[in-house]
Parts: structure tokens; C-alpha cells; sequence
């Protein structure tokens, strides 16, 4: 598959903060990549940096195999990562008129973009009248008038209502299905889990994890188990050569196994010890427990 952009130990420091630490990062052609992180992780000093208005510190990138120079290279890059800017008094399909004007392109995409973002029915509305939702969709249809391959997305969703959350990332899903490469910021972990393909988890400039979303959620899960006397399944557990660790919550023993454990073997042990459970499944955590965890702990 393609490389669209690789970043090698890239380093960004403002002063004594330091902004972006070792970050690395691989983006194919067809792949939706999120940067995930809390506020302040480094996320749009990335992005700054490899669309070239943040000079790294060190480090490097390069855009598609570094054939080209960078600002050839972002020719073909859409990105939005500012406040969409349009011009208030003049309508939608004028304010893309002049950026393809700037981009030195024809406006014979203009229909179709707006179509891609439902605004083709209020092509002829000034863009003032637009709610922030349908500003930030023309800011979308605006990036993408040059059919770039990777569209560039700084937390697309931020100030939204719900369902211009849902309309943004249904038309980022459309765009990903015509083949357009993503790389989208945001600290929603429910956004990057519902859109994207792969992530990379930011916490204060460093790489927590680097992976596919389904790879984040592959751990081996853990037991919950319930029996008349707590302390006798907590003893019977501890002799269990594959569960590492055992915790007590709320009337419960959470045991974690160490390999792969399924549940009617650990019956079977306990049941051989003269342990009758009241309780026992088998549950992973979400995604979510598992960022908390990735972004607390460390
Ligand atoms: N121009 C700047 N001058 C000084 N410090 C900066 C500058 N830009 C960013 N920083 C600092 O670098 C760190 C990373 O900021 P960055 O904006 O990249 O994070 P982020 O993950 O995008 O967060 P947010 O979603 O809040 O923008 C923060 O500590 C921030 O204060």
C-alpha cells in the first residue's frame, strides 16, 4: 500500500515545553487515521508541523515517499485546521468560486463537493446564514475542491450539536469510501473508535499507542465471579496457575488471567474445589476504560 506521509521521531518544543516527543507515524493510502489525545497532547502541533506552519525541532517527515518537495506536496493535501473563514455576505458556491480561484482550480467540482456535504440545496444562501455545522461542511467541500488524497482534519466535530456531530462523521465516513486518505485530530475517543481505522494515542507529546482501533480493543478480557464465600474463591483464584491479579469490587472478584483462560475451564477448576459460582462472565474493557487507563496511568 501507498505511503501518503511518514513521520520519523519528530520532536517539537515551545521553549521548556515540550510539545511533541518522539512521535512517529506511517499513513497509507485508504486508511482513516485518528491522533487521539486529551487537550494540550500534541495533537495540532503535529499537524502543524507536517503541513509546514510549525517548524519541527527535529525529526522528520516526508509526503508521498519524499519525491517532491513539501509545499508541491501539499498541493495535494486538504486540510482544515482553523475555524473554517468564509466571506459572510456572499453565498456558498461564491465562497468556493474564489477558492478555486486561489487554488488555481476549475469550478466544475463545486456541485458535486456541495452535494458530498448536503449543501447543495443551500448553494445560493449566504454563508452567514449557514448554522456552525453547515460552516464547517463548506469548510470541508472547500478542502476538498483539488480531489486531494488525504484530507486533514483538526477536531472536526468541536462546538457541534449532536447531530451536526453525526452529519460530519457521516460524510468523513463517504469521503473515506471514495478512497480519500484521513488523518483527523480529536480528543473524542468515541469519534476516532466510530471513524477511523487506526490511531495513534497522544498523551503530553508521546506516543501511548500506535495501532488499529480494533487492535487497541484485542486484549484477552478478564472474569467477573460471584460465590456464596468471597474469600474462599479468592483463595481457590490465587492457586490458578494463569490468573495474574484479583480484585474485590462491589461483592465481586475481578480476575485477571494472564493468557488466554475461557470461562468453562475456570469453572471446572473452581467447581473441582468444591466452589459453586453465582456469577460468572467473561468481559473485555471498552474502549474507553481503556484510554482512561492508557492516559491515566502513565
Ligand atoms: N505557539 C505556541 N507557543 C507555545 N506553546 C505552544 C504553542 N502551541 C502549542 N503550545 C503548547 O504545546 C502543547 C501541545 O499543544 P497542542 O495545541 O499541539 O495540543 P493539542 O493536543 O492539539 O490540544 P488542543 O486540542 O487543546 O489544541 C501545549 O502544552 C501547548 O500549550
Amino acid at each position: 500500500m501507498e505511503t501518503i506521509l511518514k513521520i520519523e521521531n519528530l520532536y517539537k518544543n515551545f521553549g521548556l515545553v515540550k510539545a511533541v516527543k518522539n512521535v512517529s507515524l506511517e499513513i497509507k493510502k485508504g486508511n482513516v487515521y485518528g491522533i487521539l489525545g486529551p487537550n494540550g497532547s500534541g495533537k495540532s502541533t503535529t499537524l502543524g508541523i507536517v503541513l509546514n506552519v510549525v517548524n519541527k525541532t527535529s525529526g522528520s517527515y516526508s509526503w508521498f515517499g519524499g519525491q517532491m518537495e513539501t509545499h508541491e506536496a501539499l498541493k495535494k493535501v486538504g486540510a482544515i485546521i482553523e475555524r473554517p473563514n468564509f466571506y459572510p455576505y456572499m453565498t456558498a458556491e461564491q465562497n468556493l468560486q474564489l477558492v478555486c480561484k486561489i487554488k488555481g482550480t476549475n469550478y466544475s467540482k463545486i456541485q458535486e463537493k456541495l452535494e458530498i456535504v448536503g449543501l447543495l440545496d443551500r448553494k445560493d444562501s449566504k454563508f452567514r446564514t449557514f448554522s456552525l455545522g453547515m460552516k464547517q461542511r463548506l469548510a470541508i467541500a472547500s478542502a476538498l475542491l483539488n480531489d486531494p488524497e488525504i484530507l486533514i482534519l483538526d477536531e472536526p466535530t468541536n462546538g457541534l450539536d449532536p447531530q451536526g456531530i453525526r452529519q460530519i462523521r457521516d460524510i468523513i465516513k463517504t469521503i473515506a469510501s471514495h478512497g480519500t486518505t484521513i488523518l483527523l485530530a480529536s480528543h473524542l475517543l468515541d469519534e476516532v473508535e466510530k471513524v477511523c481505522s487506526h490511531v495513534l494515542v497522544l498523551r503530553k507529546g508521546e506516543i501511548l499507542y500506535s495501532g488499529t482501533v480494533d487492535g487497541m480493543n484485542s486484549q484477552d478480557g478478564f472474569f467477573e465471579l460471584q460465590a456464596e464465600n468471597l474469600q474462599e474463591l479468592k483463595n481457590a483464584l490465587a492457586q490458578h496457575p494463569s490468573i495474574d491479579k484479583i480484585e474485590e469490587e462491589e461483592g465481586r472478584l475481578i480476575a485477571y488471567p494472564k493468557g488466554s483462560v475461557n470461562a468453562s475451564e475456570l469453572n471446572k477448576f473452581l467447581i473441582e474445589r468444591n466452589i459453586f459460582l453465582s456469577h460468572l462472565v467473561k468481559r473485555k474493557h471498552s474502549l474507553e476504560e481503556q484510554f482512561l487507563q492508557l492516559t491515566n496511568n502513565k
